[in-house]
């Protein structure tokens, strides 16, 4: 029967990555995706101005909405602080099960967190499910519809303190038209665009960092 994309990519971390080593594992998918097949990872690109932002507010607590392979999910907890968490929210439970296994592989399963279902669903659990006051840091890479109506859901769910960064993924292309509009012109929020391409291609694409002013 017909392997998925998220399979074959699973494969490939399994086959080129060393276990433990989540730096060889963020590799091993970037290598497969330029050389056998695309995948909608952050990539190498986007993914070293991820890294930068992660390094700079050197976060306590992470939430990511959209793991997919859990390639940024690996790329962020491997620069977390010893007690740091990570909450990953993954919709699609195909994902989800090569999530888990591609974070296993890292070794990073005891920083992560991956809990099953959608961002709306969830958001106004995270207090009580998660013993979470407010993130530090939010990386928005899930459908693209859903970055404006969450952001808004954990304003309201008291989820972001004055200083919490958002980091979006893919203001460009695909492109998150709302979101930009709203976290741009907020006064509750100082944003800047890092410019940048959609990953492993030349189009262009970028990320924006926003800071909640409370
Ligand atoms: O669409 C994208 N990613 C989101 C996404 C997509 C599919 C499924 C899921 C299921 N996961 C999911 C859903 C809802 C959820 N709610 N809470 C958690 C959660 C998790 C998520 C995307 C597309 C492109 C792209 C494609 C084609 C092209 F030509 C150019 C660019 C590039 C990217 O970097 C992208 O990130
Ligand atoms: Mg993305």
């Amino acid at each position: 029967t017909q392997t998925t994309r998220p399979q074959r990519l699973l494969a490939a971390v399994q086959k080129n990555a060393t276990r433990g080593d989540p730096r060889s594992v963020v590799k091993a998918i970037d290598q497969f995706c330029r050389q056998k097949e695309w995948a909608m990872n952050v990539g190498d690109e986007k993914g070293c101005i991820l890294d930068s932002v992660v390094t700079e507010v050197n976060p306590a607590t992470v939430l990511e909405l959209g793991t997919y392979c859990a390639y940024s999910t690996v790329r962020i907890a491997s620069l977390l602080p010893p007690h740091a968490k990570l909450i990953t929210l993954e919709f699609n439970p195909h994902n989800a099960a090569i999530a888990r296994q591609v974070i296993a592989w890292a070794g990073l399963g005891d920083k992560i967190q991956l809990v099953e279902g959608a961002s709306g669903d969830w958001i106004p659990k995270m207090k009580e499910k998660f013993a979470i006051e407010t993130f530090d840091l939010v990386f928005l890479d899930h459908w693209k519809d859903r970055y404006l109506p969450d952001t808004k859901l954990m304003e309201e769910c008291g989820l972001l303190r004055k200083g919490s960064i958002l980091l979006a993924d893919n203001v460009i292309c695909p492109g998150t038209p709302d979101y930009l509009e709203y976290i741009r012109n907020s006064p509750r929020y100082k944003s800047q665009y890092f410019r940048s391409h959609l990953e492993y291609t030349k189009v262009e694409d970028g990320l924006e960092k926003s800071v909640f002013l409370g």
